[in-house]
């Protein structure tokens, strides 16, 4: 039976996230030290760790069936791929930034600069749809690093935090796209391969909606489960069991954890007491 092959980032800010969600998901990988090319026993998979940037290459060319991967840099490197799934970590924004002496809050600042960047393509496109010209500098890293040095008059980068422009002395003015970590798949893949992936990422689905997602129980009198249950944001309808005590029911549901924090309060002036919030480990729906 074939392998479906994914390439997961060697190291970097991909790394951590993307092994977590393999084994979230149930898949059982065993490197070796410094080995590159691992082949699970409990999933058709065949893990290769490669560069970040040169994975988009190898997506399109079919060396690798998936990938996960940057969105940015899929966008930036403009290669024949499909996205898959988002897979809601490594989030971070292109942005460009300025000294913070600059008090030009407006694109047309950079007309007739120099920026440096390592998303050439992606800043191109952007300066290009803003009618902006700008002399473009690729560099490959540390690009916060260029103003300082007289290299540029401002950037584009990654920022997520925006730690590494404040500690260079820059500021964000423009947010060119948003990109988090995606999976992403060859556009040759064979019908069999088609169905190892589509297993997959039933896996993953999974996982990634438990993850915004928590069991509530309450307790409720039971003249008010009705008034409860309006507000509760659940996914189906909910859960009721009796307590022990006359008169009074336990409700159970699950329910996106941001939504519970909205309602609270709503929910406790409409007679629900004892809120437990539990963390669900797969949801398959
Ligand atoms: N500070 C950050 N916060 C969140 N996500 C980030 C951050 N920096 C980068 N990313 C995301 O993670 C991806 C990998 O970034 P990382 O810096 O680890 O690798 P790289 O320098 O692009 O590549 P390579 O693996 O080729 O050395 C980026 O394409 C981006 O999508
Ligand atoms: O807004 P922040 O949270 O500070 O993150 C942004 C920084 O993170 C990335 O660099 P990274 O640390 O990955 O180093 P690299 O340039 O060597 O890839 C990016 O290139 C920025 O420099
Ligand atoms: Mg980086």
């Amino acid at each position: 039976m074939s392998k479906l092959k994914i390439a997961v980032q060697k190291s970097g800010r991909l790394y951590d996230d993307s092994l977590k969600l393999l084994k979230d998901c149930g898949i059982d990988i065993n490197n070796g030290k410094d080995q590159l090319k691992v082949s699970v026993e409990n999933f058709p998979l065949e893990i290769l760790y490669l560069r970040n940037s040169d994975i988009p290459q190898y997506i399109e060319d079919g060396t690798v069936d998936v990938a996960i991967v940057g969105d940015n840099l899929l966008i930036e490197k403009q290669k024949q791929v499909a996205v898959v799934a988002k897979l809601g970590f490594s989030k971070c924004r292109v942005s460009l930034a300025v000294p913070k002496e600059v008090t030009e809050d407006s694109i047309s600042y950079f007309n007739g600069k120099r920026i440096a960047t390592s998303y050439p393509v992606t800043l191109q496109a952007y300066l290009d749809k803003n009618n902006i010209t700008a002399e473009i500098h690729t560099i490959s890293g540390s690009v916060e690093i260029a103003p300082n040095i007289g290299l540029a008059d401002g950037i584009c980068d990654i920022v997520s935090s925006g730690s590494t422009l404040f500690k260079n002395g820059l500021r964000e003015t423009q947010v060119i796209l948003k990109s988090e970590a995606v999976l992403a798949k060859s556009l040759q893949l064979t019908p069999e391969k088609e169905e190892i992936l589509e297993k997959l990422l039933f896996r993953i689905k999974a996982v990634l909606r438990a993850k915004n997602s928590k069991y509530i129980l309450l307790n409720v009198p039971n003249e008010k489960i009705e008034a409860v249950s309006k507000i509760l944001p659940v996914l189906k309808s909910p859960t009721i069991l009796p307590l022990a005590l006359e008169g009074w029911s336990s409700l159970h549901s699950v329910i996106d954890e941001k939504k519970f924090w909205e309602v609270i309060d709503e929910l406790k002036r409409a007679g629900a007491e004892d809120i437990l919030i539990v963390p669900i480990d797969k949801m398959v729906i």
